[in-house]
Parts: structure tokens; C-alpha cells; sequence
């Protein structure tokens, strides 16, 4: 089956909204919104507020030990105290009072910061559960446009940031905020003139700092996007490492990687990379932009602490204050300092995780294109979901073009019959669109115009589940998971399928023997995508597998690659016995199995030119005998002398194959 290549599909226009998108660079990312992100934690509610009483306990002890703290600092300085065992008894005990109270609010902040850890790991894993099968509900055609790398990095590092969001950086918002509110109230209590003087300064620090925090906030989305799109190169090649290798890629590999991570070593460490949007650049400007926050934030607010402690020791001079009141306000105005520092790298992490949940959200939002029928029976989509199939198969009318191509037709116009229990053999040239019609009758994709229907009922109106566990697919390339032979055979079999049977259908696939020879027999694992395999060992695996659902149509795309006589001849005779009692439909490239096909579906430039048995096509269809005249060569199975009898003249000269 052809695939689309990466120019073809940039040329198309992208979809609006959050459905069907129709271009490589699909939409990826919705509007963020913190209302979704705080929605993750409402299953959490209660832990939540458990966690809240902690903090409020936690911060209430934090903001009354400094006014404890003062009446030592007042005791100690208290002109009418005359005795120094009288007024350390007085500092024994509010320091005494102190460290309780400290005890308190550290054990109450373990407690919280516990709480919000178990809260964070139950939503990350509710998130990522629900977003995995978000993806899997997702329609084929979403997957030609969105690659497996960059959905693997929403799985991944975005779900870990939305949970450190929801874990930490909003509570940590909100218990800062507290502070710094509870702070200023006790200032004002403390001394209203000092305050005042002190709030005037932060204010003008935080207005100063803000638009500082969004540009770190964006660039760390930014570097978060760039990243995604290194991991996707990354993940793409190493997932095909022997592809990589055989054309030794490795260079190329690597470049394409390193082109988005960047080069630190190509310019000295104190210049910017250059005008590119590699992790590197971005990550360059970041920390300048982060250590620049924090140095403003923290130099400036530090600084301020000084003019107000200035003017807090000409209060006390005027007896406007006491000095434990100054103490005590100097503690809150280092706890503001800090709490704003807090803050504002907790509003950076929401701000970066508002970026993660744009890309999280686009995926949990996002409507499969092929919807389920509704179970409801007077419905328009009304679920139909019969007994049995007898396997009767019509396409009228159909026309189809793929979701990321809209503009290039695949199928024109094709209409089709294909009787129960019958073998159809779609041949045509490279592209004709024979693969198509295979991924249609699975409802992979839903056609543009027409009908296709399975004994009668369209099949926009079949359970899909129903429809797909009847039908069997082999693959050209069988995909096998990384699991032992017979969790791969057991793969999508919805059933109790007992030894015996397994190994039935494993003879009947020419699969056992080979089985029995291996170390742990069907309990071997078959290594990732089943590279442990030979080709038509991975041929007869999936053969036996499809057997196994006991699928009433089976869909064989077969293979055009080499396998060894030996194993072809086995892979060919586990067919045979496949087909028998089912509805078959093959994608065709060897003569013997075009000839033994109850009919032949000719097909040339989207159509369906002819259909026919062998002996009519090759006297009626010009077309079929220019494709075997054609692809004769590439038929592994076809010798000169066979071409001969079935074409006369046109292979005189060529060397007898096999
Ligand atoms: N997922 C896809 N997205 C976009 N276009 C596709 C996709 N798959 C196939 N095509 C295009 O659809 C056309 C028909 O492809 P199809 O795979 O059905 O052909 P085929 O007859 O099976 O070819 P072959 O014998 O080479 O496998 C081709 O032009 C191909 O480029």
C-alpha cells in the first residue's frame, strides 16, 4: 500500500475546528484553558480540601510564629522588667510557644505536600489512561497526519507537566497567595504607615516582574513544542533502526535530530545560537529570561526590605512601634519576598502546563471522523448488529479520496459484487487503489460517495466492533506486538481458546512445527514487532491468528516481498486452507493465485475496468492482459515457459525463471 509523502500532503488546506484534519502539519493544539485544568482535579475534591485544611493549618502557623517571636524580642527590651530571671522566664515561654506552633505547621506542611503528591500521581494516571484511549478511538486517517512521536510526547512529558500543575504549581498559587494576603494583613495591624510604604514597593516589583514571567512563560512553551518535534524525529527513527541502518541513515538521523535540538558547541556559550528554533536557542533565552525574573524578583524585593527597614527603625525611634513589632514585620516582608518569588515560578510552570494542555485537550476533544452507530434503533446512524454474516460484499457507486489528499481521487465510481464464500482477486497497477478498497470494507476510512454493505446493511450502520471481528487481515507485513507467540496468535480473540485449538489452528497455518522447535515453543516472545521472526514465519503466525477470530471475511494483502521457496510454498498453502469457507478478498501478485480467484477485479486509474474469471479476462480485457504482460516479471511465481502458454510471443528470449 502506498503512503503518502510528506510534500503531497503539506499542499492540502488544514481543516478548521478540532476535526478532521487534512494536511501534515494538522492542527495540533486547541485554546488552553485552566478551567479544563483544573477540571482533572475535581475527582480529587476531597483529598483536595483535606489538603487545603493542611495548608491553611501549615500557613497559620508560619504567619503567627514571627507575633509570638516579638513579645520575646518586646520582653527583651521592656524597660519596666527589672529582673533578667523574670524576663527570661517570659522569653522561655513564648519561644517555648514558638517552636511548638513551628512543629505543628511543619508536620501539618508534610501532610499537605503528601497529600498533593498522591492527588498529582492519581490524576496523571486518570489523564494518561483517558488519553490513550482518546488516541485508540481515533480514526485511521488521524493517524496518517499526526505521527506516532509526537502523540507518544503527549503521553508523556506533557501529561507529567499538566500533573505538576495540578499537584503543585496551583496549590503552590494559592497557599502563597494566602500567605502573602495573611502577611499584609498582620503588617497593617502591625503598623499601618509602615505597610503601606512596603505594599507600595511590591506592587510596583510584581507589575515590573509580570510581563518578565509571560515571556518565560512562552518560551517555555516554546521550547517544549521544539522539543516534542525533536522527540518525534527520534522516536520515528528509532522505531525503523533497521531501515536507519541499512541505508545508513545514521548521519542523516542524527542531523535531523540535532537540527531541532541545536549545536552548542558551533558558537562560544555566551553568544546566541543563531536564527533558528532549536531547544538550544530557545533554552538560551529561557535562562536568560528565568535568571533575569528571579534576579528582579528577588534583588529587588530584597532591596526594598532594606528601605523599609529603614524607615521601621525611625517608627520605633518615634514610638509608633515596638521592636518586636519590627521583627515581627521584617519576617513578614522576607516571607512576602519570598512568597511573590514562589509564585511567580508557580505561575510560569501554569503557564508552561496551559501550553501542554492546549496539545493534551486537542486530543481529548477531538471527534473520530468515523463515528459509531447510535445504539438508539429510530436514530439516523441506528447500530445494526446481526446474529452471524453470511459474507456477501457490494460496493455501489463508490468513490473515495484519502482525508489527507481530498483533492486526488483514489476510487472513482466503483461498484462491486462479491458472493459469499468466494475468492475475488484485485489486480491492477501500483496505486489503482486495490489496498484502498481492503481498508473501506474495514471501515478504516468511510467513502466520499456510494454505499459498501455487508449482507445487505451499509456499513456505516454495523456495530464496528461486530464488523471488524469478522473480518481477518494479513497484512503484506504482518505486525506482530512484542508479546510471545501466543499472546500475538490470541491477539483479538475475544474468547477462551483452549491448547488444542491454538494448536489446530496453528497446523492449519503451517505455523506449529516451527513453533514447537523454538526454546519456550508458543511461550517465545517474538521480540519488538516480532523481529525474532522470519518474514513468512511472521506470515504464518498472523495467518493462524486470523484464523482464530474465526472471521467470516479474510482480507489477504499479499506479500510482493521476497520470501525463500520454501516458505512461500508453506505461506501459500496456509492460505489454501484459509480461504476455504470464507469470503475472500486478495490483493493479487502472483499468477497462481489470480488463476485459482473466483473472479478478478481489474483495476486501472481508480476505476474497476473488468471483472472476469482468468481464461475470459485474458481473451476480453486488454487492460488484464497488459498487466500481466507488465507485472509478469515481478510475479515470483510465473516462468517464462507458463508466460508463454498464457501470452504467446512476448517472452521469447527471456531466461526461464526458477
Ligand atoms: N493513507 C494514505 N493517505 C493518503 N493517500 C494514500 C494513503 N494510502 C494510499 N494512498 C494513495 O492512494 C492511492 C492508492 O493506493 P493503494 O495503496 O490503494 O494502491 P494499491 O493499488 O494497493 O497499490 P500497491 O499495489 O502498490 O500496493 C495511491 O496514490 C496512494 O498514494
Amino acid at each position: 500500500m502506498n503512503k503518502p509523502d510528506e510534500t503531497d500532503t503539506k499542499s492540502q488546506l488544514p481543516s478548521d475546528g478540532n476535526v478532521g484534519d487534512s494536511e501534515d502539519d494538522a492542527p495540533t493544539s486547541t485554546k488552553p484553558s485552566l478551567w479544563k485544568l483544573l477540571h482533572l482535579a475535581f475527582p480529587e475534591i476531597h483529598m483536595l480540601l483535606l489538603s487545603f485544611i493542611f495548608m491553611i493549618g501549615a500557613e497559620a502557623a508560619t504567619m503567627v510564629t514571627p507575633l509570638v517571636v516579638a513579645n520575646a524580642y518586646d520582653i527583651l527590651v521592656d524597660p519596666s522588667i527589672t529582673e533578667n530571671s523574670e524576663r527570661m522566664e517570659g522569653i522561655n515561654y513564648w519561644m517555648m510557644l514558638a517552636i511548638i506552633i513551628t512543629i505543628v505547621g511543619i508536620t501539618a506542611g508534610f501532610i499537605r505536600a503528601t497529600i498533593q503528591g498522591v492527588i498529582g500521581e492519581r490524576v496523571v494516571a486518570r489523564l494518561r489512561c483517558q488519553l490513550y484511549k482518546r488516541i485508540l478511538m481515533q480514526e485511521i486517517a488521524f493517524f496518517d497526519t499526526h505521527k506516532s512521536g509526537e502523540l507518544v510526547s503527549r503521553l508523556g512529558s506533557d501529561t507529567t507537566l499538566l500533573q505538576s500543575v495540578v499537584s503543585e504549581s496551583l496549590p503552590n498559587v494559592v497557599s502563597e497567595l494566602l500567605k502573602t494576603i495573611s502577611a499584609m494583613a498582620l503588617m497593617f495591624y502591625i503598623s499601618p504607615k509602615l505597610a503601606g510604604l512596603a505594599l507600595g514597593g511590591v506592587l510596583v516589583i510584581f507589575m515590573i516582574g509580570l510581563p518578565m514571567g509571560t515571556l518565560l512563560g512562552k518560551l517555555s512553551k516554546s521550547y517544549q513544542d521544539v522539543l516534542g518535534q525533536a522527540q518525534t524525529h527520534s522516536t520515528e527513527a528509532i522505531g525503523s533502526m533497521r531501515t536507519v541502518q541499512a541505508f545508513a541513515a545514521e548521519k542523516k538521523e542524527l542531523a535531523r535530530y540535532s537540527g531541532k535540538i541545536g549545536d552548542p558547541d558551533s558558537i562560544p556559550w555566551w553568544w546566541p545560537p543563531k536564527n533558528k528554533k532549536t531547544t538550544y536557542r530557545v533554552g538560551f533565552f529561557k535562562a536568560i529570561a528565568q535568571s533575569g525574573f528571579f534576579t528582579w524578583i528577588f534583588g529587588a524585593g530584597f532591596g526594598y526590605l532594606n528601605v523599609t527597614l529603614w524607615y521601621g527603625f525611625y517608627l520605633v525611634l518615634q514610638e509608633e512601634m515596638t521592636l518586636g513589632g519590627l521583627t515581627a514585620f521584617n519576617s513578614y516582608i522576607i516571607s512576602i519576598g519570598f512568597s511573590m518569588g514562589m509564585m511567580a515560578q508557580a505561575i510560569a510552570r501554569v503557564f508552561e502546563g496551559l501550553g501542554a494542555s492546549g496539545r493534551v485537550f486537542y486530543l481529548m476533544d477531538r471527534v473520530p471522523q468515523i463515528p459509531e452507530p447510535l445504539p438508539d434503533p429510530k436514530a439516523e446512524r441506528a447500530i445494526v448488529k446481526p446474529e452471524s454474516m453470511v459474507g456477501e460484499i457490494r460496493f455501489e457507486n463508490v468513490s473515495f479520496s484519502y482525508p489527507s489528499r481530498p483533492s486526488q481521487p483514489v476510487l472513482e465510481d466503483v461498484s462491486l459484487t462479491i458472493h459469499p464464500n468466494t475468492t475475488t482477486a484485485l489486480v491492477g497497477s501500483s496505486g489503482a487503489g486495490k489496498s484502498t478498497i481492503v481498508s473501506l470494507l474495514q471501515r478504516f476510512y468511510d467513502t466520499n460517495q456510494g454505499t459498501i454493505t455487508v449482507d445487505g446493511h451499509d456499513l456505516k450502520s454495523l456495530d464496528l466492533i461486530w464488523l471488524r471481528q469478522h473480518i481477518g487481515y494479513v497484512q503484506q507485513e504482518p505486525q506482530l506486538f512484542g508479546l510471545t507467540i501466543r499472546e500475538n496468535m490470541l491477539y483479538g480473540v475475544d474468547r477462551d481458546v483452549s491448547q488444542e485449538e491454538l494448536e489446530s489452528a496453528s497446523k492449519d497455518a503451517y505455523a506449529h512445527e516451527f513453533i514447537v522447535k523454538m526454546s519456550e515453543g508458543y511461550d517465545t516472545l517474538v521480540g519488538e514487532r516480532g523481529v525474532q521472526l522470519s518474514g513468512g514465519q511472521r506470515q504464518r503466525v498472523a495467518i493462524a491468528r486470523a484464523l482464530l477470530t474465526n472471521c467470516r471475511i479474510l482480507l489477504l494483502d499479499e506479500a510482493t516481498s521476497a520470501l525463500d521457496a520454501e516458505s512461500e510454498h508453506l505461506v501459500q498453502q496456509a492460505i489454501d486452507k484459509a480461504v476455504v469457507g470464507r469470503t475472500v478478498i486478495v490483493v493479487a501478485h502472483r499468477l497462481s493465485t489470480i488463476r485459482r480467484a473466483d473472479q478478478i477485479v481489474v483495476m486501472d486509474n481508480h476505476r474497476v475496468v473488468d471483472v472476469g474469471m482468468h481464461d475470459t479476462l485474458m481473451e476480453s480485457s486488454s487492460k488484464y492482459q497488459d498487466l500481466i504482460k507488465r507485472q509478469s516479471v515481478m510475479m515470483r511465481d510465473v516462468t517464462s515457459s507458463v508466460l508463454d502458454r498464457i501470452l504467446p510471443g512476448i517472452c521469447d528470449g527471456d531466461e526461464e525463471e526458477n
